[in-house]
């Protein structure tokens, strides 16, 4: 076949005709990107004279790639049935027994995503099967929509709703979509992951999906990107290394306790909304964020890297499991009024001018310029700041080098908006421009620390504090006191720990040498505290398409 044939063979066909909807006749059109339906009778109304007012409300257009489905219809399908007109629809269904039914993507506010159905009755089958069968022809030419998935289902995850919300909003929804899914309840924790890095066979599939909360999502992306790097020889334990971006997209269907990933990649965490984003096969890069000890590979991270304050936060939550997402909040009280500090040094390789900074309240919004702009280097150094502390060997690199006591140091990959925190932890992070926002809380009153967190709940900028800094940086490197070589000056200072009451109280004693927090990485404790972290930018893509600007009503 020639070139020019066989593109000719790749265009979709257009089709315009006089269908009926309820007992109204339609001008219905499909180009190569929309299907609109207009009502006739309005038009010549308005020809004649009479107003027009209501012709925009009978007037409709649909993205073909927010088509779901086009079915032919059964009689239950009759729009009419739904809204008590069985007399009408059984009357139209007799009349012109013909018809197809078309789902599609419906916006209804906050960024809420619902399948919607329209049904056209034709005068007769063969127009009736040309509509199906060009719609069709459409949808098969949008290459980016999955066919065959790999579904994960954490039962426990959240408020134990898993299982139910992929069987009665999910399923069908891929069924209809004729979507295919391998489907496995897992039975333990890490089943997942595991299974992902060495059972599964990934050629059968276009996508990953887990349903659950942030920790569930954590196994897939580790599982998918430890698989891809052995599958490609690329040793993970360096922290130089350059890693291989995953093939396969990952689904979020939000059934956890947080559920941070989905809220910040699709704008709320709703089931049906993440399941017609996977159906439309949208793709949003992300970051991910490598955490080494040494030379030896802790963890992946995509939401908060957080020591201290959100460390101990997770640390004793995990001890409240039995208590379900209220766990974090009852754990928050607690590590609050503990108002511990830690001390340890920073150090950080500025992300460029160019990138934005985290103050510049550019938020990454879908199709973000930020994140499509890709840097030509990833060492030119941004200026550093006079105040801040720099051996010789580092200014020369581009190293800044930050030491002090820090009630919290949190590194934010992306925005980490949640609907604890609709804005998020730095809301003007990127979820796809390979850096991270290096959020440093120095020691401060209680007052001042709780105005701080107030911030994250409301519009006050959380960063408008002088204890509070913030760098945009690539990759940074945190080392605690103690393990450091220790002056006999250092030694004659107070502890560097002090608990809410009794000073030695919890988790921690006011023994020196454990003044030590750990760090949570996506909710997950790492066993040391001493850590390099560097972002690999765009290693994976999701099923979304980051936060809509917009909402088009429909
Ligand atoms: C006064 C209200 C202040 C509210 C401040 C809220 C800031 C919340 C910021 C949330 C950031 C979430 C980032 C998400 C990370 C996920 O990868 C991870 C895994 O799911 N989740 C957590 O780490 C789970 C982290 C959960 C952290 C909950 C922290 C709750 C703090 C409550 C402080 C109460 C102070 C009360 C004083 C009387
Ligand atoms: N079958 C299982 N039994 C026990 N634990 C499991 C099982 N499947 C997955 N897990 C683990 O459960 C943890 C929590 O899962 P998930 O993220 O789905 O829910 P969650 O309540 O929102 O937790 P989180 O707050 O960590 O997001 C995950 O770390 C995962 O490894
Ligand atoms: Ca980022």
């Amino acid at each position: 076949m020639t070139r020019l044939s066989e593109m000719m063979e790749k265009q979709p066909r257009l089709l315009s005709s006089k269908l009926f909807q309820r007992h109204r006749q339609f001008e219905v059109v499909l180009n190569r990107s929309v299907l609109a339906w207009k009502e006739i009778e309005r038009s010549r109304q308005r020809s004649s004279g009479i107003s027009s007012e209501s012709e925009t409300a009978h007037s409709h257009a649909i993205q073909v790639c927010e088509i779901v489905a086009v079915r032919k219809s059964e009689e239950d399908d009759q729009d009419d049935t739904k809204t008590g007109g069985q007399k009408k629809a059984k009357q139209r269904y007799q009349l012109y027994p013909h018809a197809f039914t078309v789902s599609y993507v419906r916006r209804t506010g906050q960024h809420q995503w619902r399948c919607s159905d329209v049904t056209f009755h034709c005068a007769n089958q063969a127009l009736c099967e040309e509509w199906i069968q060009v719609i069709n022809e459409q949808l098969s030419l949008l290459a980016s929509r999955p066919k065959s998935l790999l579904v994960y289902i954490n039962p426990y995850g959240g408020k134990r709703r898993g299982k139910r919300i992929y069987e009665q909003k999910v399923a069908p929804l891929f069924r209809r979509a004729s979507i295919s899914a391998d489907v496995i309840v897992t039975e333990r924790a890490n089943h997942a992951r595991d299974h992902l890095k060495t059972e599964a066979n990934l050629d059968k599939y276009d996508g990953v999906v887990c349903v659950g909360g942030d920790g569930m999502f954590s196994e897939i992306l580790h599982g998918l990107v430890t698989r891809t790097q052995t599958d490609h020889g690329v040793d993970q334990n360096q922290p130089d290394a350059e890693l291989v971006p995953c093939s396969l997209r990952i689904g979020i269907i939000p059934a956890g306790s947080t559920d941070c990933i989905c809220f910040a990649t699709v704008g709320t965490n709703d089931p049906v909304t993440s399941a017609l984003h996977i159906i439309v096969g949208d793709s949003q890069p992300m970051d991910v964020c490598s955490v080494h000890h040494n030379d030896f590979f802790l963890r992946y991270s995509v939401s908060l890297l957080g020591y201290g304050f959100y460390g101990d936060v997770l640390t004793d939550s995990e001890r409240k499991r039995w208590l379900g997402p209220a766990r974090y909040d009852l754990s928050g009280v607690k590590t609050f009024l503990s108002h511990n500090y830690y001390e340890g040094t920073v150090s950080f390789l500025p992300a460029e001018d160019d990138m934005g900074n985290p103050r510049d309240k550019l938020q990454c919004r879908s199709g973000c310029h930020v994140c499509q702009h890709k840097p030509s280097s990833k060492d030119k150094p941004w200026e550093t700041s006079e105040e801040k502390e720099k051996s010789d060997k580092d200014s020369s690199s581009g190293w800044s080098v930050i030491r002090g006591k820090f009630i919290a140091i949190n590194a934010a990959s992306m925005s980490c908006a949640c609907p604890r925190s609709p804005k998020g932890l730095s809301p003007s992070a990127h979820l796809a421009d390979g850096t991270t926002d290096l959020i440093l809380v120095r020691k401060c009153s209680r007052f001042d620390f709780l105005r701080h967190l107030l911030r994250h709940t409301n519009k006050e900028d959380q960063f408008d504090h002088s204890f509070v800094e913030v760098h945009r940086v690539r990759t940074f490197r945190f080392q605690p006191r103690h393990q450091e070589p220790v002056s006999l000056e250092d030694l004659s200072e107070t502890p560097k720990k002090k608990g809410f009451g009794p000073i030695c109280s919890g988790q921690m004693t006011c023994n020196y040498s454990k003044a030590q927090s750990s760090w949570t990485c996506d909710g997950e404790i790492l066993p040391h505290a001493a850590i390099q972290a560097s972002v690999q930018c765009q290693l994976i893509r999701l099923f979304a398409r980051g936060i809509e600007e917009q909402q088009q009503q429909q």
